[in-house]
C-alpha cells in the first residue's frame, strides 16, 4: 500500500507512546478525555497531534476514513491522475527525447488506487494510535457543552460511511471539543440535476473507468483540474463555466489555462449556465444551458459538478450549544480557533469547516495554531523541554494575539497559498493586484515571462509562462505573487517567504537566483520594477 502519510507524519516526540484501546473495542458508557476532535481529516489529525504532543489525552472521532477527503477523494488521488500528463508534456518538449504521448488509462487508475491506499485507512488509523491518541470510529454529534455522542462504528471501504450498528458512545471533554468536519460539495439548484446522479469530486477522483465523454460544470479549481485529467485519460471533455476560469486568481491565469485546455481538445464554454439536466435510460446525460449564443444543449456519458463547497456544520449538533452558523456559513473563530459566542470557551474549529480556507496546507496551518493554543491553555505540563515555550504566552480567550506569533494564523489573511495542478500549473500567494487595490494598498505590479529567462529556454520547446509580483509601494514589500507555467507550483515557496517575511525589495535584490534556473525570473521582475 502506498502511504498518503505526507499529510501527517508521526512526531518523534509521540511515536513511542502507545495506547491500549483499539478500534471498535467496547468502552465504558462515558469516556473522558482532555480534548475531543470531531473529524480525522488532515486538519483534525493535525490539531489532535499538536494538542496531544503536550501530554493532553486526545480522542479523535471519524465517521468515514481516517485521513479525510484529501487522502482518498481530493488532493492525493487527483494529483495521481494529473501527474502522467504533466510528465509526458514536459518530456515531449525536449529535443532528442522520444516519448509516447499515449497515456495508459487503466495503469494510471491503478496507480491512483495505490495513492488512495485502496480507500483503506488502516495506515492512518495505526499512525493515530501510535501517536498516542484514541481513534473512535462513528458519527459524532455534540449533545451538550463538552459532550459528544458517537453513533455507529463499522466502516465500509470505498463509500466510507459508518453503518449504524446501534453502538453509542459518549465522550466527555475536560477542556475542549474541536470541530474539524470539513466541507461538502455544493449542488446548484438546476432542474433535474440531483436526479441525474451527477459525479461530484469524490466520484471524479475515484472513478474506476474513464467515461468516453464528460461535461464539467464549474470553472474553479476542481473543474479545471478534472477537465485536464480526464482529457489526458482520453475522454471528450466540455467545461461549462459561468465566467472565466479560476476567477479567484490573476486574470492571466484563467486565460492561460483556458487556452491550454482548448489546445488539448477540451471545449471550454464561457458564460454558460446549465438550466436542465436529464439522464436517459441508456445512462447518457443531456445538459441544457444558456450559453454565449443563447440556449444550447449537449450530451455526454457523464457529468461532473464542481461548483464549490460548503462548510460541514449542519449535522454536528452545533445547534445544541447555540453555535450553528446561519445559512450554511462556516464557523466563526478567533485567531486561535476558539468559536466565538459559545459560553465557557470550550469549542474550537479549524479547516474547511470555517469556510475561509479550502486547502489542506492552510487548514493544517490553522490546526497547528489551534492545537498549540489548546496545549498552552490546558496542558498540565509539557514533556518537551523548551519546545512548548517558544512563542510566548497564549492570549486569553477572546483577546487578539499579536500577528505572526505562534497563536495567530496570520497568513490566512495575508499570505494564503494555492497551487492548481492544471497544465500549465497556476500558483499564487497573498493578494492579487485587484484585491490589494480593493484593500486600499498603493500597489505597483510587474510581470515577466518565464520563457524569457535562460533557464526557461532550456526546459523545452515552447516553454512559456508568466510571473507577476504585486508590490506595496509604501513599504516596498511584495504582498502577492502569481506564477503560471509548467511546474509553477515549485516556484511558489520563494514568493511565500518574501510575502510572509515582508522582505524589502532592496534586500530581496541580494537573493541571487542560480543560473540557469527558471527562478532567474525573480531578478528580471526586480529589474523590471526598477531596481
Ligand atoms: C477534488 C479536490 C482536490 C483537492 N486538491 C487539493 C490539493 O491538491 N491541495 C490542497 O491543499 N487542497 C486540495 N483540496 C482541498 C482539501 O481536500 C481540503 O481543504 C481538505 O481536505 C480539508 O481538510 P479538513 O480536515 O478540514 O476536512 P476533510 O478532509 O473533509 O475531513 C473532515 C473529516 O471529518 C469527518 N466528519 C465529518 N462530520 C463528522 C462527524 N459528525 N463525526 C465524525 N466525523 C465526521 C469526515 O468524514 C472527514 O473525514 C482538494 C479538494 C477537492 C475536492
Ligand atoms: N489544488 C488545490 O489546491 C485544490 C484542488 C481542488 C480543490 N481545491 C479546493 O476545493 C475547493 C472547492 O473547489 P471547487 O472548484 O468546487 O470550487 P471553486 O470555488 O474553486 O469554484 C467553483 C466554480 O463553480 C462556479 N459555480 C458556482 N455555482 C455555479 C452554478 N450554479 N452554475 C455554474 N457554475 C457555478 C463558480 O463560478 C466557480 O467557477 C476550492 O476552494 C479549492 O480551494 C483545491
Amino acid at each position: 500500500m502506498t502511504s498518503t502519510r505526507p499529510e501527517t507524519e508521526p512526531s518523534p516526540e509521540t511515536q513511542d507512546q502507545t495506547r491500549t484501546e483499539t478500534r471498535g473495542e467496547a468502552a465504558a458508557p462515558d469516556e473522558t478525555y482532555d480534548v475531543v476532535v470531531i473529524g480525522a481529516g488532515a486538519v483534525g489529525e493535525n490539531v489532535a497531534d499538536r494538542a496531544g504532543r503536550s501530554g493532553l489525552d486526545v480522542a479523535i472521532v471519524e465517521a468515514e476514513l481516517a485521513g479525510g477527503e484529501c487522502s482518498y477523494w481530493a488532493c492525493m488521488p487527483s494529483k495521481a491522475l494529473l501527474r502522467p500528463g504533466a510528465v509526458v508534456e514536459a518530456a515531449a518538449a525536449v529535443a532528442g527525447v522520444s516519448v509516447s504521448t499515449e497515456i495508459d488509462a487503466p495503469a494510471v487508475l491503478a496507480h491512483r488506487d495505490d495513492v488512495a491506499s485502496h480507500w483503506d485507512d488502516a495506515g492512518q488509523a495505526s499512525w493515530i494510535e501510535s501517536a498516542g491518541m484514541t481513534l473512535v470510529q462513528g458519527r459524532a454529534t455534540i449533545v451538550a457543552p463538552r459532550t459528544v455522542e458517537v453513533r455507529g462504528s463499522a466502516v465500509s471501504a470505498i463509500d466510507g460511511d459508518p453503518s449504524d450498528d446501534g453502538a453509542v458512545r459518549t465522550l466527555v471533554a475536560r477542556h475542549a471539543v474541536v470541530v474539524a468536519t470539513g466541507s461538502v460539495p455544493r449542488l446548484p439548484d438546476i432542474e433535474g440535476l440531483a436526479a441525474a446522479m451527477p459525479w461530484g469530486s469524490r466520484e471524479a477522483t475515484s472513478a474506476q473507468q474513464v467515461p468516453e465523454s464528460l461535461v464539467v460544470v464549474g470553472g474553479g479549481v476542481v473543474a479545471t483540474e478534472m477537465a485536464t485529467a480526464y482529457r489526458d485519460l482520453g475522454a471528450d471533455v466540455t467545461v461549462l463555466s459561468r465566467s472565466g476560469l479560476l476567477g479567484a486568481m490573476e486574470p492571466f491565469v484563467g486565460e492561460s489555462v483556458a487556452a491550454a485546455l482548448r489546445e488539448s481538445g477540451v471545449d471550454v464554454v464561457r458564460g454558460a449556465s446549465p438550466t436542465r439536466v436529464t439522464r436517459s435510460d441508456d445512462g447518457r446525460v443531456t445538459v441544457e444551458y444558456d450559453g454565449p449564443q443563447g440556449a444550447a444543449s449537449l450530451e455526454a456519458a457523464e457529468i461532473v459538478v464542481a461548483t464549490g463547497r460548503v462548510a460541514r456544520t449542519g449535522d454536528v449538533g452545533l445547534e445544541s450549544v447555540g453555535a450553528l452558523p446561519d445559512d450554511g456559513a462556516g464557523l466563526d473563530v478567533d485567531p486561535t480557533g476558539l468559536v466565538r459566542g459559545v459560553d465557557g470557551d470550550w469549542l474550537y474549529a479549524t479547516g474547511d469547516v470555517l469556510g475561509t480556507v479550502a486547502t489542506t496546507h492552510q487548514g493544517k496551518y490553522q490546526a497547528r495554531v489551534c492545537g498549540d493554543a489548546i496545549a498552552a491553555r490546558f496542558a498540565r505540563e509539557d514533556p518537551r523541554e523548551g519546545v512548548a515555550t517558544w512563542g510566548g504566552d497564549v492570549p486569553a480567550a477572546g483577546s487578539e494575539p499579536r500577528p505572526w506569533t505562534r497563536y495567530a494564523a496570520t497568513a490566512d489573511a495575508s499570505a494564503q497559498t494555492q497551487v492548481v495542478f492544471t497544465r500549465p500549473q497556476a500558483a499564487s500567494v497573498g493578494l492579487t493586484e485587484t484585491q490589494a487595490r480593493d484593500a486600499g494598498i498603493d500597489v505597483r505590479a510587474v510581470e515577466y515571462g518565464l520563457g524569457d529567462v535562460a533557464g526557461g529556454t532550456l526546459m523545452g520547446a515552447g516553454f512559456s509562462g508568466t510571473a507577476k509580483i504585486v508590490v506595496d509601494e509604501s513599504r516596498r514589500v511584495i504582498v502577492g505573487a502569481t506564477f503560471v507555467g509548467p511546474e509553477a507550483g515549485e516556484m511558489l515557496h520563494a514568493a511565500t517567504i518574501a510575502v510572509v517575511g515582508e522582505v524589502p525589495l532592496e534586500r530581496l535584490w541580494h537573493a541571487v537566483p542560480a543560473y540557469p534556473t527558471v527562478s532567474e525570473v525573480w531578478l528580471r521582475l526586480l529589474e523590471t520594477y526598477g531596481l
